[in-house]
């Protein structure tokens, strides 16, 4: 019987990522073998230089593609939210699994409440998104550039003396830490990151046996909502890294979209919400990128990308 090899970067939470999809088939076809190969991405390497530097965020992707496309795996387990807006040619997007909490979180130095910290509290963040709607909600706070897996951000409050750290509560729950949280901002105040909780499943676009062996872990309500995150976002991406967010859900038998643009320093942001038929993700996408850029939004986010990253808060 054919063994199925799994590429999954070193990182605890890449690997728990890829267990979790290896227990879901198991379940379903025991009949097959199961073997995780480990990828060491350049961006796992080099922790001392910003992303931007060496090749931005789709770089942990890219590695892991091409190791697909070179017929060293057959499956590559992503957090959606780390996925560029388009595959590879030859792949595809074979199932994308069941969304964990999408929610953006607080770890806090002792457990403080969000309500009690410092108004000029430092927060690592590594995300332009995080620091315009942290910003937004606070403009006194101080927002310190991290980067680094999830454990390591942690540690980061005791060796960067920071009040707290943003990261994704998905991520946190999938590696056991969540009493670590100390507060939930809701996806209406706080807008996710495109895919945010989700985990896609990549494979080679002729590889039918494992693309029909995936559509029992595909969660239909998952992948509609984060492809019309995923539409909205190739209407209004110019590519490179920009304070951008989506959230899709769905709404009795409707499918909702809030997307968010924002400055960096917090003193403008953009939301807008569209809902459409549960099975037209593409177009209510599209139609809310149209609704959002007549609002400014195209404007804002070229100020952004015109900017000398080193003007901005943060690279990521
Ligand atoms: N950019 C890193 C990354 N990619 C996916 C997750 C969390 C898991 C998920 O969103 O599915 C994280 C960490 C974080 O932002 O806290």
């Amino acid at each position: 019987m054919r063994t199925i090899r799994i590429g999954s970067r070193a990182s605890r939470l890449a690997l728990v990522q890829a267990e979790l999809i290896i227990d879901g088939l198991r379940e379903k076809f025991p009949q097959y073998q199961y073997e995780i190969i480990k990828i060491i991405t350049k961006g796992d390497k080099i922790l001392d230089k910003t992303l931007d530097k060496i090749g931005g965020k789709g770089l942990f992707v890219r590695e892991i593609q091409k190791a697909l496309i070179d017929k060293e795996i057959d499956l590559a387990v992503h957090s959606m939210k780390d996925m560029p807006a388009d595959s590879p040619e030859g792949l595809m997007l074979g199932a994308i699994t069941k969304r964990e909490d999408p929610r953006d979180v607080l770890v806090t130095k002792n457990h403080i409440p969000w309500s009690q910290l410092p108004t000029d509290a430092r927060i690592g963040s590594s995300s332009l998104r995080r620091q315009a709607q942290l910003l937004n909600l606070n403009g006194c706070l101080k927002i310190e550039p991290i980067r680094g897996n999830v454990e390591t951000r942690i540690s980061k409050i005791e060796t960067q003396t920071l009040d707290g750290v943003i990261l994704a509560a998905a991520g946190l729950n999938r590696l056991g830490l969540t009493e670590e949280i100390a507060h939930y901002f809701n996806t209406e105040e706080f807008v996710p990151a495109v895919g945010q909780g989700a985990l896609g499943c990549e494979i080679r676009k002729d590889d039918e046996e494992l693309y029909n062996i995936l559509q029992e872990l595909n969660h239909k309500e998952t992948y509609n909502t984060v492809m019309a995150e995923r539409s909205f976002l190739k209407v209004m991406e110019g590519g490179c890294h920009v304070p951008i967010g989506a959230y899709g859900k769905k709404v009795g038998e409707e499918l909702q979209l809030t997307g968010m643009v924002g400055a960096p320093n917090g003193k403008e942001i953009i939301k807008e919400t569209e809902i459409g038929g549960f099975d037209d993700f593409v177009e209510i996408g599209r139609r809310l990128a149209e609704k959002m850029q007549s609002k400014g939004a195209k404007e804002l986010l070229e100020e952004v990308a015109n900017k000398d990253p080193k003007d901005r808060l943060i690279k990521e």
